[in-house]
């Protein structure tokens, strides 16, 4: 059900200026059920912006929507320019997503899949360039998938193919990530291989990056900034510190927890009720 009116994003805006996401007043309706009510949000050039919230709050939604894959009308710019009147390939270009669970295309080897990343380079009809393999190449060996190349995508396990999901993205060389839970099937030590990884290229390469994550000391670990959803709405909005607060934990994901400070950011430790 959409609120009262207010002004959707900004158009015309100057691209160097601008916000790299601005999100105003976003309504989204999934089968006949309101799922983001209202939010606004607004991510800086290079900046890392995780979003955390209960399981159901919106958060796959909002990286959707973001992301071209929702219908938004006027209420999501990136970079200054509206989403709606962004051409897929142009999009693409700008906005990389690794989604949740993607799909797994049946006998594509790693090599190809991540080839898929450079589309929107390809001309229609035409094939990659030496250009294109190159940079598919950079982004394996970064990733620690050289080895990887030539299987079948869908013989990899769980964390193996998780990390050829991002390579693809990488290798679309967008400015604008967007990564669904990107660590879930990651043990311990690639979760930090990769989030160091992308924290890196967002500092070389001046990446904006909006995640969403569960683990919320890692979550803090690498955010500028949390925006923590529930049912649909911006509840907080703020450095790690001000939104992993006991408090705030307590009420909306009903957790018990407790919070001591780490050296990036809160830790968040989940104890059990007396
Ligand atoms: N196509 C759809 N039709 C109806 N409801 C949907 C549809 N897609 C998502 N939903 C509902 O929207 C709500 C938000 O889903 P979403 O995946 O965005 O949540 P989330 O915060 O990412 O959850 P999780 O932490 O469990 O991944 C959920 O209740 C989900 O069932």
């Amino acid at each position: 059900m959409p609120g009262p009116a207010r002004p959707a994003v900004a158009t015309g805006a100057n691209p160097v200026t601008a916000p790299a996401i601005e999100v105003r007043d976003l309504h989204v309706t999934l089968g006949g059920a309101p799922i983001l009510a209202g939010v606004d949000l607004t991510v800086s050039t290079g900046e890392w912006v995780t979003v955390i919230g209960p399981n159901g709050a919106g958060k796959s939604t909002l990286l959707r929507a973001v992301g071209g894959l929702l219908p938004t009308g006027p209420a999501v710019a990136l970079s200054g320019t509206p989403l709606w009147s962004m051409r897929p390939r142009a999009r693409a270009r700008v906005v990389a997503t690794v989604a949740q669970s993607p799909a797994v295309p049946a006998g594509m080897s790693v090599l190809d899949y991540v080839l898929l990343g450079r589309t929107p380079y390809i001309p229609p009809l035409g094939r990659e360039s030496a250009a294109d393999l190159a940079v598919v190449h950079e982004v394996l060996d970064r990733l620690d998938l050289s080895a990887f190349h030539g299987r079948e995508l869908a013989t990899l396990s769980g964390g193996e193919r998780q990390r050829v999901f991002l390579a693809r993205a990488l290798a679309q060389g967008a400015t604008l990530l967007l990564l669904d839970e990107p660590t879930s099937a990651l043990d311990i030590g690639h979760q930090q291989e990769v989030l160091e990884l992308v924290d890196q290229l967002r500092r070389e390469h001046g990446l904006t990056v909006l995640a969403t994550m569960h683990d919320l000391s890692i979550a803090g670990e690498y955010a500028d900034r949390l925006v923590l959803l529930a049912d649909g709405r911006v509840v907080a909005d703020g450095p790690p510190a001000e939104v992993l607060t006991e408090d705030l934990l307590a009420t909306h994901y009903r957790a018990r927890v407790r919070v001591i400070p780490g050296d990036h950011g809160p830790l968040v430790v989940p104890v059990r009720p007396h």
